[in-house]
C-alpha cells in the first residue's frame, strides 16, 4: 500500500448552468457531511469558470476543493476571454486542470504552452493537474508510452513537486466513450509515468497519478486498486451526485 492519499476530481467541462451546478455542489457537500466515515480520498470539483466562485461559496468550509479547468500562462494583460491563475486563486480555487486533451485538440495547446501554464499555476499557489494521454492511433502504433512520456518531459517544469502537481493519465479514446483502458494497460502506463517522475524529481514517488476516461461507480474500485493509480479524473459521472459519490466511496 502506498501512502499517497487518492484524489477524486470531477471535471464538469462545459456543463451546468447555475441552478444545476450549485445543486450538484451542495448535494456533494451534504453527502460528505452526512457520511458516517470520512472518505479515504481528497475530493476536487472543477466547474466551469462561471460557477467557480459560487461553488466555492456553496462548499464553504467543507473538505472539498474547487479548481479551474484552464488558465493563461501570463499574469495579466491583453488576453481577451482568458483567465489568469491568480484570478482562480483569488476566488478560492486550489487547483487547476491543465493540458486536457480537449484543450490540446480544440485550442491547439502544445506541451510547451502547458509547461508555461503549469509554472503560472504554481506561482499563483495552485496545484496543477497536468493531463497526458495518447490517441487511439498512437496506441495502435504501439507508441502510447513514448507519447505520454514525451508529453511529460515537456509539460512538467523543473519546479514541479508532489505538492504542487498531480498527473492525470487520460487515454483520449477512453474519454466520454464508455470505453475504459484495460487494467493491464493502465498498470503499465502508470508504472511508466511513475518511473519518469522518479527519474526527474526527488519526490517522484509521492506524486499522485490519476486515471481518467469513462470512470464510473461500476468500474472505479477495479481501476483504483491498480498499482500507481492514485485517484481518478472524472467527466460524465461527476455530473450526478450519486455517481460521483459512488466513485468517492470506491476509495478504500
Ligand atoms: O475527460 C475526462 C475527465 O477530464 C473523462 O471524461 P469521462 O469521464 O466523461 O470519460
Amino acid at each position: 500500500m502506498s501512502d499517497r492519499r487518492p484524489l477524486i476530481a470531477g471535471n464538469w467541462k462545459m456543463n451546468c448552468l447555475r441552478d444545476d451546478g450549485l445543486a450538484l455542489a451542495s448535494g456533494l457537500a451534504s453527502k460528505l457531511s452526512g457520511a458516517s466515515e470520512r472518505p479515504e480520498c481528497d475530493i476536487l470539483l472543477c466547474p466551469p469558470a462561471t460557477l467557480l466562485a459560487d461553488v466555492v461559496g456553496v462548499l464553504g468550509h467543507c473538505d472539498i476543493h474547487a479548481g479551474g479547468q484552464d488558465c493563461h500562462f501570463d499574469k495579466s494583460g491583453a488576453h481577451t476571454g482568458d483567465i489568469a491563475a491568480s484570478m482562480l486563486a483569488d476566488i478560492g480555487a486550489s487547483h487547476v486542470i491543465l493540458g486536457h486533451s480537449e484543450r490540446r485538440a480544440d485550442h491547439g495547446e502544445s506541451s510547451t504552452i502547458i509547461r508555461q501554464k503549469t509554472i503560472a499555476a504554481h506561482n499563483a499557489g495552485l496545484t496543477a493537474v497536468v493531463c497526458v494521454g495518447e490517441t487511439e492511433q498512437e496506441r495502435d502504433l504501439g507508441a502510447a508510452i513514448a507519447v505520454v512520456c514525451g508529453q511529460m518531459d515537456v509539460s512538467l517544469p523543473e519546479d514541479a513537486t508532489a505538492e504542487n502537481t498531480v498527473i492525470a493519465y487520460e487515454p483520449v479514446w477512453a474519454i466520454g466513450t464508455g470505453r475504459t483502458a484495460a487494467v493491464a494497460d493502465v498498470e503499465e502506463m502508470h508504472a511508466a509515468i511513475r518511473r519518469k517522475l522518479k527519474e526527474r524529481f526527488a519526490d517522484g514517488d509521492a506524486f499522485r497519478i490519476l486515471y481518467g476516461g469513462s470512470v464510473k461507480p461500476s468500474n472505479a474500485a477495479e481501476l483504483l486498486a491498480v498499482e500507481n493509480v492514485d485517484g481518478a479524473l472524472v467527466g460524465g459521472a461527476s455530473l450526478k451526485v450519486e455517481d460521483f459519490w459512488g466513485i468517492v466511496s470506491a476509495c478504500k
